[in-house]
């Protein structure tokens, strides 16, 4: 059947965009991942600062997702602290399948590789990389894609679950047919897309064993994302 984005689809992915584009890690930090030199220490310093960064980005974006502010308070703060990882996931993912001139993403996949986190994390981490990579996403597909992750109802302590399983449907909707309209090619594009969100999962159960491993080695986190992390 004809697929069609109504008016207010329209307007939902505009606001969407927009706050996406508009919250960035300020230069200053992503700058420093160029300049700084080389060690698992420093890399692991580096990557924190970024990270924090990139939650304070997060907060941000999402008070501009339309009806995330009118969700219960207790909600908000349970779907972010739920869903930063996948989000970080995400985000590093297309900055690292962007190809930058200035070598910027191979400087990233290196101080990644070399921050003291166990190999086994890396294989599923890189693949994962890979796989969003391969889907050459649009800046639309990639904004509501995170917008979906961190709208999803069953993270721990969320209550309303309704309510946000209603925003969260709504946004599902214009990305399956923002997919049907942008690779008219692949049928199977949305899916594909939603298949990610499962990846994103595993990796979220990964990454508390990552921090785990940190914390043993006695690595120090900021505040802030001990905050969301639950880290002691
Ligand atoms: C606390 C640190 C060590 C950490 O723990 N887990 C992860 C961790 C790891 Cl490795 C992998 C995946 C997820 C996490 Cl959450 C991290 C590092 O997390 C990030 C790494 C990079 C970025 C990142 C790098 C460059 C960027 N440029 C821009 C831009 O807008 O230009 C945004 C941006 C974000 C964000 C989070």
């Amino acid at each position: 059947e004809k697929v069609e984005i109504t008016k207010e689809q329209r307007a939902l992915i505009k606001a969407i965009l927009d706050a996406y584009n508009r919250h960035q890690i300020p230069q200053d930090v992503t700058k420093k991942l160029l300049q700084e030199q080389y060690s698992a220490e420093e890399n692991f310093l580096l990557l924190t600062e970024v990270a924090t960064s990139q939650v304070q980005v997060l907060v941000e974006f999402t008070k501009n997702i339309p009806g995330f502010l009118s969700l219960d308070r207790e909600d908000q703060i349970a779907l972010l602290k739920g869903s930063a990882v996948e989000a970080m996931f995400l985000r590093s993912a297309q900055v690292l399948s962007k190809k930058m001139p200035s070598g910027y993403t191979e400087v990233l996949e290196e101080r990644i590789r070399k921050s003291g986190m166990s190999e086994e994390f890396m294989t599923p981490m890189f693949n994962f990389y890979k796989s969003i990579e391969e889907l050459h996403m649009t800046q639309e597909e990639q904004a509501l894609l995170t917008t979906i992750t961190i709208l999803t109802p069953d993270r721990p302590y969320v209550k309303s679950h309704e309510a946000v399983e209603r925003l969260q449907e709504t946004m599902l909707d214009v990305l399956r047919k923002l997919c049907v309209l942008q690779h008219p090619q692949e049928p199977q594009y949305f899916a594909r897309l939603l298949g990610r969100l499962t990846e994103l999962r595993t990796l979220h159960h990964y990454h508390v064993e990552m921090l785990t491993s940190w914390k043993t080695n006695d690595h120090k986190f900021t505040p802030l994302l001990c905050e969301i992390w639950d880290v002691q």
